[in-house]
C-alpha cells in the first residue's frame, strides 16, 4: 500500500502561505502516493488542489557526458589550447575518444576556435564559451531551458528528451485544520448512548456513488428465450397446456398418436422406460385438468385417488378400443398397420418423448366440447440419444396446437411464417417429411445467415383422422400441430455451440448471472 502522506501534506500547508507544487513539497515521492494523500484530504476540503501537467527537460545519456566533461568541441579545443599545437592524428589519443575527436573538430572550425596548419591544429582564440555544455548544465539543475531554439537543437541531436509530470498545486480549503480526524461513516448506538454523536464528525453522504452490486438469483437463458416464446403464443391467443408430469404410458406418448408398437421410436434406444413401476393402469378418463393449478392440486397425496376407486367409463373404453381398432384392423376408413396390438405395451411406462402425449389428451377432452381452440407449451422431454455437441438426453419442447373448422395445409404455411416471423425467422422454406400422426407433415426450414445453410427449425402437420376421430372429434374439424426445440433458438440467441455449455455441470455461472436479455428480433 502507498505510504500516507496525509500528515506531511498538512504540515507542509500549515507552513506555507500560497499555494505549493506537490513535486517541488515531496520531490522524492512517488505520483500515486502523493495523489491517494490530496485526494484524501481534498474530498473533505482540507485543502483545494489543481492538476498542473508540465514539459520537463532532461539529458540523454549522450547529453549528461557533456555536462561531465564539455561538450566535445570545448573538449578538442581544450586539449589543442594546452598543447598549442596538436597533430590531427593524435586528436584521437588527446580527448580519449574517437567520435568526440570527429564531431569535436567540425564544431570547433565552425566556431572559428581552431585551425588547421600543415597536419597540425592550432587555436585561432584565447578563451572559448561552451554554450552547449552550459546549456546542458542548466538543463540539469534548472530541468528548463528559456531559449525555444537552443532546446529545439538539443532535441534534434538527441541530447535532450522531454518528461511530461504531473503535479499538484494545492492550498489550504475551507476546512483547513492540522488535525485529521477520521470521518464516521456510521451512527451508531454505542455514540447515541455514550453522546459521543455530539462531537462527532460525520462523512456527509456521497450520492453520487454507484454501491455495491447487489448478489441476486439469474435467469437461466432458456428461461428468458422461454418466456419470450410464451409471450409470442399469448399474444396469438393460445392457452398453455399443463405440462408438469414427465412420465407417460406408451398409449398417450404413441398409441393414441397412431405411433405403431414397432416403430423405432419406441425402441429402448430411443425412449426411456420406467423399470419401477413398469406398467401403467389402464388409460382413463382422469386428469389432465384445466389448469396448471388445478393438475398440481389432484397429483397431491390428499387428492390422491386410490385403486379401488379407478374406473374406465364406458366413455373412455370405446376409446381405447377403437385406438386398438385403427391400429391393428383399421377404421374410421383407415386400413390400419394390420398387426396384433399389444395393451401391455400401451400400458408401459415411459419418459414422454415429447410433449405431444399432453397435447393428444387435451384434444380427447376437447372432444367433449369441439370448438376452435389454440393450446401450446414448452416443457421438457426425454430422448434416448447419443449426447454431443448439440444433443442432451433431454430438452425443451416448445409446441402448438390449433384446432378449428375449414383449416387447410396453406393455412397452416401462412401460420408458420407468421409464428416464426415474431422471431425474426422471415425466410422459411418447408419440406415434406414424415409423422405417424400428421398427414401431411411439414419440416421447417430457415436460412441462418450465421452459419451460411438452411437449418430445420421445426416439425409440423395436421393430425390424422386415426389420430381424431377415435377421440371422438368432429370429422370436418382439422387440427395442426408443430414443434421445435426451444435449445436450438436459445443456443443461436447466445451464440453457445456446445450444448453442455447451456445445460449440466459444466454451466459457467457467470455466463448465467451476467448473459443479457434475448429478443426474438430480427438478427
Ligand atoms: N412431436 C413432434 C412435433 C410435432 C408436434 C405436432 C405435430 C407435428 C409435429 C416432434 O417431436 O418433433
Amino acid at each position: 500500500m502507498a505510504e500516507d502522506l496525509t500528515a506531511q501534506v498538512l504540515g507542509v500547508l500549515n507552513n506555507a502561505d500560497g499555494p505549493v507544487l506537490t513535486s517541488e513539497a515531496f520531490p522524492d515521492k512517488d505520483f500515486v502516493t502523493v495523489k491517494s494523500a490530496v485526494d484524501k484530504l481534498r474530498s473533505r476540503e482540507f485543502l483545494e488542489a489543481k492538476q498542473v501537467d508540465r514539459i520537463e527537460l532532461i539529458p540523454t545519456e549522450e547529453g549528461a557526458t557533456f555536462v561531465q566533461h564539455g561538450s566535445p568541441e570545448a573538449r578538442v579545443y581544450r586539449a589543442i589550447k594546452e598543447k598549442g599545437e596538436v597533430k590531427i592524428k593524435d586528436l584521437p589519443g588527446l580527448v580519449g575518444d574517437a567520435n568526440v575527436a570527429k564531431f569535436g573538430q567540425g564544431s570547433a572550425f565552425k566556431n572559428k576556435w581552431i585551425k588547421k596548419d600543415g597536419d597540425s591544429l592550432i587555436p585561432l582564440v584565447d578563451s572559448i564559451q561552451d554554450v552547449t555544455g552550459n546549456q546542458l548544465k542548466e538543463i540539469t539543475e534548472t530541468k528548463t531551458l528559456a531559449d525555444a531554439k537552443a532546446v529545439a537543437d538539443l532535441k534534434k541531436r538527441k541530447l535532450v528528451a522531454e518528461r511530461k509530470v504531473v503535479t499538484f498545486e494545492i492550498q489550504k480549503g475551507p476546512k483547513f485544520s492540522m488535525e485529521f480526524v477520521k470521518e464516521q461513516t456510521d451512527l451508531t448506538g454505542e455514540m447515541l448512548a455514550d453522546g459521543s454523536w455530539k462531537t462527532a464528525k460525520l462523512k456527509p453522504y456521497n450520492f453520487k456513488a454507484k454501491g455495491a452490486a447487489t448478489p441476486s438469483g439469474a435467469l437461466h437463458p432458456l428461461n428468458k428465450v422461454r418466456q419470450e416464446f410464451r409471450e409470442i403464443f399469448f399474444e396469438m391467443g393460445f392457452e398453455e397446456m399443463p405440462t408438469n408430469k414427465f412420465v407417460e404410458t406408451g398409449f398417450w406418448n404413441f398409441d393414441a398418436l397412431f405411433v405403431p408398437q414397432q416403430h423405432p421410436a419406441r425402441d429402448q434406444q430411443d425412449t426411456f422406460f420406467i423399470s419401477d413401476p413398469a406398467k401403467a393402469d389402464p388409460p382413463r378418463e382422469d386428469p389432465p385438468t384445466q389448469s396448471m393449478a388445478e393438475l398440481s392440486l389432484a397429483d397431491s397425496p390428499k387428492h390422491k385417488r386410490t385403486k379401488s376407486t379407478v374406473s374406465q367409463s364406458d366413455d373412455f373404453k370405446q376409446y381405447w378400443e377403437d385406438i386398438k381398432a385403427v391400429h391393428e384392423n383399421g377404421k374410421f376408413g383407415s386400413i390400419g398397420y394390420r398387426y396384433p396390438w399389444s395393451k401391455d405395451e400401451s400400458l408401459k411406462l415411459v419418459l414422454r418423448t415429447h410433449t405431444t402425449a399432453v397435447s393428444t389428451y387435451m384434444l380427447r377432452k376437447l372432444a367433449k366440447n369441439p370448438r376452435p381452440v389454440r393450446y401450446f407449451s414448452i416443457d421438457r422431454v426425454f430422448r434416448n440419444e447419443t449426447v454431443d455437441a448439440t444433443h442432451l438426453a433431454e430438452f425443451h419442447q416448445v409446441e402448438g396446437v390449433i384446432a378449428d373448422w375449414g383449416l387447410t395445409l396453406g393455412g397452416l404455411i401462412g401460420f408458420m411464417e407468421v409464428f416464426f416471423g415474431k422471431m425474426g425467422l422471415t425466410n422459411l422454406r418447408f419440406k415434406p417429411a414424415y409423422n405417424p400422426y400428421t398427414e401431411p407433415s411439414m419440416e421447417i426450414f430457415s436460412y441462418h445467415k450465421g452459419l451460411k445453410k438452411w437449418v430445420e427449425i421445426g416439425n409440423s402437420g395436421m393430425f390424422r383422422p386415426e389420430m381424431l376421430e377415435p377421440m371422438g372429434l368432429p370429422k370436418d374439424m382439422r387440427i395442426y400441430g408443430w414443434g421445435l426445440s426451444l435449445e436450438r433458438p436459445t443456443m443461436i440467441k447466445y451464440g453457445v455451440s456446445n450444448i453442455r455449455e447451456l445445460l449440466g455441470h459444466k454451466v459457467d455461472l457467470n455466463f448465467i448471472e451476467t448473459n443479457p436479455a434475448v429478443r426474438l428480433d430480427k438478427d
